[in-house]
């Protein structure tokens, strides 16, 4: 399929301003007309003073029409770059509004294996590599193309001969501007990657600072923070070297149109063929160009900058997405099957994590899997919440294929509580009230007592109205874990699943928890993964998984009876846990 250029993907997301841009175009052209006027004033000056006893009215009215127009010029070019500046921003606001809600649709798997760095290089510095330009090329890339093009005319209709005169330098600037072009794409190419790669590694470096300063890793001596970095001064070095030398060539060549226009300019009014006004003119324009043609050769680097933005934005927004219906469906019960469910993270080369499970999640009862690490327990919650599709089968919510459900309905319907706990950067009680939007303080509250956080949030310095950002660093994993049950308390989903959601939580708490847990989610349909044995023995039913496939399920008891992994598995918990007791460990 053939890209799209960057301008028509960028114009995609113009349709509410393309008004304001065109009128922002015309603006900046009327501007640059504007600004030849002073130039003709000039001209009837010097042809008064030059036809001798000048009427000295004449001369004022033609300061005035020259003045009018420089003033017409700069009100005009305000406002058109007023207007370029709202539309810029007004694309920048539809493009990252864009990425967000592609990002929501998108297989939680396609998101998180993203690096972080790569997607905040993305949504927010290379959607702003775009603003400036945007912003500044529309009114100043057209006057400042326009202008040399208006003069080149105007030049022409006094002398065709001095208009080629100006042009005297331009293939030498043409012939450097080619052979720059030459490895120019090659070289930004190489920019971008070495750029879009030193942001990962930077940000994954801020965020792994704990484990690096643990285990003694100085930047310097941190190998891949310090490759990365090398590696971008030598690859920006190069992409400069390889623009400078053309750009002071240019910057010392373009201005010397006085080189074509003084010495035909002279020859020709010797010869009698050019007026003294004329080649006053004819000079003045010539040096005039100068500026606006040095401006348009900045924007070389410029556009090439947002094209690779451009199409990293568009490449994530055509990243895979969910199929979603949109249309709500009737679910009749909240009972939960897996049948004949296959699942790979990796769909081309990855090993199956889950080979043709078929199991049932009876609605309002309490079901708990459990098995060996690696096993797929937290795979199986995932593809219940559809933060991925299964590869093969079917999961179905009261009879009825997730896949065919809108996924607001999918997430309104089931809580998913797991071990990494976000919090926002907002007050405490926003987070929990996260869970539902339109709950009371009091309900917040209430649903933070049940979770047992309520104690601890009262001793933050602003209790509830404690921002989790300063607030984050001093919460405990169990302390944030305990917040994210508040939230999926005040939900009130009528499925809900906890994947290792008490994990960090201190025996005691875990209790309280647990007892709070069972009495809120009383007819609910409950999915609880677990490695402490002892929080789901009272499970209606327990599932234990293996290497991907069910190796068997039942009561607790009747696993104890009957299944020698899980019996190992207990016997194992039960020793940990009188181990830890017996040496005052505290743990469970
Ligand atoms: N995002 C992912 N991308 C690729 N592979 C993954 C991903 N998440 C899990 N896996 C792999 O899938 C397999 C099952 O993982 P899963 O987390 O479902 O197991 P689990 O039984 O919940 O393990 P644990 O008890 O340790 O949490 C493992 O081999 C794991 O390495």
């Amino acid at each position: 399929m053939k890209q799209k250029s960057w301008i028509s993907i960028v114009f995609s997301f113009a349709s509410q301003c393309r008004g304001k841009i065109v009128l922002s175009v015309l603006c900046a052209i009327i501007s640059v007309v504007a600004g030849l006027i002073p130039y003709w004033s000039v001209y009837q000056i010097i042809t008064l003073f030059i036809g001798g006893s000048p009427v000295m009215a004449e001369v004022w009215k033609w300061c005035w029409i020259g003045l009018g127009a420089y003033a017409i010029r700069f009100l005009l070019y305000g406002i058109s770059t007023s207007l370029s500046h709202i539309s810029a921003y007004t694309i920048l606001e539809n493009i990252r509004l864009a990425l967000a809600q592609r990002l929501m649709k998108a297989p939680l798997g396609t998101v998180i294996g993203e690096s972080v760095g790569k997607l905040k290089n993305v949504l927010v510095d290379r959607v702003e590599t775009i603003e400036l330009p945007l912003a500044h090329m529309i009114p100043e890339c057209i006057s400042n193309l326009l202008l040399p093009v208006a003069v080149f005319v105007y030049l022409v209709c006094i002398d065709w001969r001095m208009a080629l005169a100006m042009l005297v330098t331009l293939p030498f600037v043409l012939i450097a501007f080619a052979m720059m072009m030459k490895n120019f794409n090659k070289l930004y190419a190489d920019y971008m990657e070495s750029n879009n790669y030193v942001n990962g590694v930077i940000v994954e470096y801020v965020e792994g600072i704990e484990v690096i300063k643990a285990f003694n890793q100085s930047s310097s001596s941190y190998e891949k923070f310090t490759k990365a970095v090398e590696s971008f001064k030598d690859y920006t070095l190069k992409w400069y070297q390889n623009s400078w030398k053309v750009m002071n060539f240019v910057a010392a060549v373009l201005p010397s149109t006085f080189l074509g226009t003084l010495p035909i300019g002279m020859y020709l009014y010797w010869n009698g063929s050019l007026t003294p006004q004329d080649l006053a003119m004819c000079l003045i324009l010539s040096l005039g160009i100068v500026g606006p043609l040095m401006n348009f050769t900045t924007y070389i680097n410029e556009t090439k900058a947002i094209e690779y933005a451009v199409h990293d934005v568009d490449e994530l927004l055509h990243a895979e997405e969910l199929p979603d219906t949109g249309k709500p469906v009737e679910v009749p019960s909240k009972d939960i099957q897996l049948q004949d469910v296959s699942f790979s993270y990796d769909k081309e080369s990855g090993k199956p994590v889950l080979s043709h499970i078929n199991l049932k999640i009876p609605e309002g009862k309490f079901t708990a899997l459990v098995g060996p690490s690696g096993g797929g327990k937290s795979t199986v919650a995932r593809l219940i919440a559809r933060f991925w599709d299964v590869n093969d089968g079917k999961i179905t919510i009261g009879g009825v294929d997730i896949r065919s459900m809108p996924l607001a309905q999918l997430a309104d319907i089931v809580s998913f509580v797991t071990q990494d706990n976000f919090l926002f950067n907002c007050s405490i009680k926003e987070n929990i009230r996260l869970g539902n939007p339109d709950a009371t303080d009091e309900e917040v509250y209430a649903a933070a007592k049940a979770a047992c956080c309520d104690e601890f949030i009262q001793k933050l310095d602003n209790g509830y109205d404690t921002m989790a950002g300063d607030a984050g660093n001093r919460l405990s994993g169990g302390e944030k874990q305990r917040i994210s049950i508040a939230r999926m308390i005040l939900k009130n989903a009528p499925i809900v699943i906890l994947d290792e959601a008490t994990a960090f939580t201190d025996q005691e708490n875990e209790e309280k928890i647990q007892q709070s847990i069972a009495a809120l989610t009383k007819g609910k349909t409950l999915l609880v993964i677990a490695h402490r044995l002892s929080t789901i023995k009272n499970a209606d039913q327990i599932i234990v998984l293996q290497n991907g496939q069910v190796e068997n399920m039942g009561t607790h008891q009747q696993l104890l009876d009957s299944d020698s992994l899980y019996r190992d598995m207990w016997e194992a918990h039960i020793g940990a846990q009188n181990w830890s007791a017996g040496s005052g460990k505290g743990g469970n």
